[in-house]
């Protein structure tokens, strides 16, 4: 089995229809076609309290799991009606040298993005209701270019020799994402979807403008992740965990100033 056996996002649609549907993710953001608008707020990203709890393998990325039992931290602003709790954050790359965003701007790629994942607590009781519901997910895109390491990272990536293994899981606590965060929260917004099955339609997309910076040998260390679990023969390096740009379908792309 090659490692595209384990993620084939050109046959989800078999399975999940609503990979086909119309508000799909990731896109191709244009800059100069996302419509400025004045009347979008910042975002904030109270991220002080919140604390992580668990690392695990999903089988499809490598998962920082954080306490979501009251909105300790929460995204609010920007394009959201109400404040947002964080669950979870988790990456996307590609394989060595190759690129693995899974949103582009203007046709670009960048090594690898970064998405934290966040429920609507005050309309849904559930992080499973809210994952189906039109409004119930803001997901915040970050995006990683390679270069210097980055000073923080390495923090995940000494760990991730405990989660080599599809579903395994680990302690993971005392990680605040915040050192996470480039230093510009400008942003592009737009409504789409989870970028990996079960691809329900329920994301509020918040894409930082800014990437962050982390060393190629540090995306390598994601890459010692396997896709296949412990009891499996096969050793499938864990890479290219990214779906490509989806059709817009006539949506519109905000831009924060
Ligand atoms: C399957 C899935 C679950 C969650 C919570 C988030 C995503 S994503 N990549 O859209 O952020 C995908
Ligand atoms: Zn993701």
């Amino acid at each position: 089995l090659s490692g595209l056996d384990f993620f084939s996002p050109s046959v989800w649609h078999k399975n999940y229809p609503v990979a086909q549907g119309d508000r799909q993710s990731p896109i191709d953001i244009v800059p100069h076609q996302a419509s400025h608008d004045p009347s979008l707020d910042p975002v904030v990203l109270n991220y002080d309290q919140c604390t992580s709890t668990k690392i695990s393998n999903s089988g499809t990325s490598v998962v920082v799991e954080f306490d979501d039992s009251d909105d300790r931290s929460v995204i609010r602003g920007g394009p959201l009606d109400n404040p947002y709790r964080l669950k979870q954050f988790h990456f996307h790359w590609g394989g060595k040298g190759c690129h693995g965003s899974e949103h582009t701007v203007g046709g670009n790629s960048y090594a690898s993005e970064l998405h934290l994942v966040h429920w609507n607590a005050v309309k849904y009781k559930t992080f499973g209701e809210a994952a189906t519901a039109p409004d119930g997910l803001a997901v915040l895109g970050i995006f990683l270019e390679t270069g210097d390491d980055h000073r923080w990272l390495h923090v995940i990536t000494d760990a991730l020799y405990t989660v080599k293994y599809k579903g395994s899981v680990a302690d993971f606590k005392g990680f605040n994402p915040k050192c996470l965060l480039p230093s510009s929260l400008h942003y592009w917004t737009y409504l789409g979807s989870l970028t990996t099955p079960p691809l329900h339609e329920s994301v509020i997309w918040v894409v930082l403008k800014e990437p962050i910076t982390v060393s190629e040998k540090q995306l390598g260390k994601l890459r010692t992740l396997l896709f296949s679990g412990e009891e499996e023969n096969e050793r499938t390096r864990m890479e290219n965990n990214f779906r490509p740009p989806q059709l817009l379908k006539g949506r519109k792309v905000r831009s924060s100033n």
